[in-house]
């Protein structure tokens, strides 16, 4: 087999070193679909430059108890992370007290949800028509077409693009990916207002941005508001630890990984800083499972640079914790609303929500030396800045603790049609998982990434060529096969 070759003529090796780099739920995942495809020989050193597991899955303390500060929500229908929970022996999280939601536009409150659920579907109905059902039904058998990947992957098939990868599940969800929502929804013959308050509001809250992002991660912000959402008991970044511990792989923590370079051999040279020492290791095959846009890795010796990441950008997104007592005016507590959300991109805040322990729906009982605390609610604001003592004042009268975390959250989805990094960056053994999140960012879809990745490893060290059902071939996207078809 010429294809996995390297340019000295030497074939993947049967077990090879696999350096993995980020231990988000993406790079764990990849280390862990390896050992169930039944690679278990060879070295696998996952690198994490922070001290801890989990990348944007992670908690924040809180007078002893815990609280989701990045990635929180996962779908009833993404299937990984429901079987990974299962098998994993990890638990779903207790269902919260359910809350309501106000909506702010020009600074004044335009909806509110009702504790009378047949309140609130009137209130849906007097303002926004029947649009919001009907979109929530087209979200649903969008994701009947999402699921498909299941059985593809279940038959080993992988893809080097994310583009090829989105028309397996089927043409017309890939396509979501050149139109903005905002096109797609008029298509819809949704109403102007649905699209500019609350259509508007779920993409601010679930990825920053206004409905001008593309369709498909436009779709995957709606189904992100879809009733049954869920979390992973003591925090979703049980998940990525979960599935290091069940691997085979070597975890080095506090190691930053500062290039790759290609050795010209059929290997790829690792310069990493850990403890203060420049080290170099060598391996078969790298997996990129941190976003190159703010890992800021160096490439040298390649004949061509693997990605131009100059172009693309990560939102900031800025979540502050804070415990303490709301305003008044931000507290709505005739209608028992705990979140407001805004569709004002000129706001300073694009959502104020209560949030619960990931342990269980509770308040804050006590420090970690016991000690009794008072009961404050804490509340997690979403900003596109830092948000200043004032704009504080302005949301809060007391203040008692403030935690802030500024991440590089997803990617800008403004850029339509969007195009995809490979996830072949060198179209050799320079794998890319993060490529996925330029079609959305989720834990399902890093999880599918991860998927992927395992499978185009699985292939090299198998020997086989790929297996396509779609591929995109001088831009031109060319079906052609069935997946009951392939053969395992
Ligand atoms: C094709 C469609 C509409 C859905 C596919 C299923 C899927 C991947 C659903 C995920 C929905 C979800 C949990 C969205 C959250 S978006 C990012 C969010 N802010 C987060 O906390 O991760």
């Amino acid at each position: 087999d010429t294809r996995f070759s390297n340019d000295a003529g030497r074939s993947f090796p049967a077990s090879p070193k696999i350096a993995i780099v980020g231990a988000g739920v993406g790079g764990a995942a990849v280390a862990y679909f390896l050992k169930e495809l039944g690679h278990n020989t060879g070295i696998i050193d996952l690198y994490e430059k922070s001290n801890a597991i989990g990348g944007r899955l992670h908690t924040v303390d809180l007078y002893g108890k815990s609280y989701e500060t990045g990635g929180s929500i996962i779908h009833p229908r993404n299937q990984y992370a429901q079987n990974l929970v299962k098998k994993l022996n990890l638990r779903k999280k207790g269902r919260e007290p359910s809350s309501g939601f106000a909506l702010v536009k020009d600074q004044q409150v335009v909806f509110t949800t009702s504790s009378w659920n047949v309140l609130t579907l009137m209130r849906i109905l007097w303002r926004y028509g029947l649009g919001f059902n009907h979109l929530m039904s087209v979200t649903n058998s969008l994701i009947d077409d999402f699921s498909r990947i299941y059985s593809v992957q279940q038959k080993r098939v992988s893809y080097e693009n994310p583009y090829e990868l989105l028309s397996a599940m089927s043409p017309s969800l890939a396509n979501l990916t050149r139109s903005t929502f905002k096109r797609f929804l008029k298509e819809l013959q949704l109403k102007e207002i649905l699209i500019e308050e609350l259509v508007q509001a779920i993409t601010y809250v679930n990825y920053g941005q206004n409905a001008g992002i593309h369709s498909f991660a436009g779709s995957i912000a709606i189904a992100g508001a879809d009733d049954g959402l869920w979390s992973i008991e003591n925090g979703n970044k049980q998940l990525p630890r979960a599935l290091v511990q069940a691997s085979n792989a070597r975890l080095l923590l506090n190691a930053n990984v500062e290039s790759v370079t290609d050795n010209q051999n059929g290997t790829y040279g690792l310069k990493v800083t850990s403890d203060q020492k420049l080290i170099t290791r060598h391996y078969d095959l790298v997996v990129l499972a941190n976003p190159l846009e703010v890992s800021q890795i160096e490439f040298f010796n390649f004949t061509r640079l693997p990605y131009n990441v100059k172009d693309r950008k990560y939102h900031r997104t800025v979540a502050t914790i804070v415990a303490g007592v709301l305003r008044e005016n931000f507290t709505m507590a005739a209608e028992k609303v705990e979140s407001l959300f805004t569709c004002d991109s000129s706001e300073f805040y694009t959502s104020i929500g209560r949030i619960y322990p990931v342990d269980s729906p509770g308040t804050i009982k006590a420090d970690a030396t016991g000690e009794k605390q008072p009961d404050y609610p804490v509340y997690k604001i979403f900003s596109p800045a830092p948000l200043t003592e004032k704009q504080l004042e302005i949301i809060f009268l007391q203040v008692h603790l403030v935690k802030v975390f500024d991440w590089k959250a997803y990617p800008e989805y403004d850029r339509v049609p969007e195009t995809f990094p490979s996830f072949v960056l060198d179209e050799r053994n320079l794998l890319y998982l993060n490529s996925i999140e330029w079609a959305a960012s989720a834990i399902e879809m890093s999880l599918i990434s991860a998927k992927n990745i395992a499978l185009l490893i699985s292939q090299r060290i198998d020997g086989n060529e790929p297996s396509y059902l779609s591929r995109v071939e001088d831009g031109k996207l060319i079906q052609d096969g069935d997946i009951n078809k392939i053969e395992l």
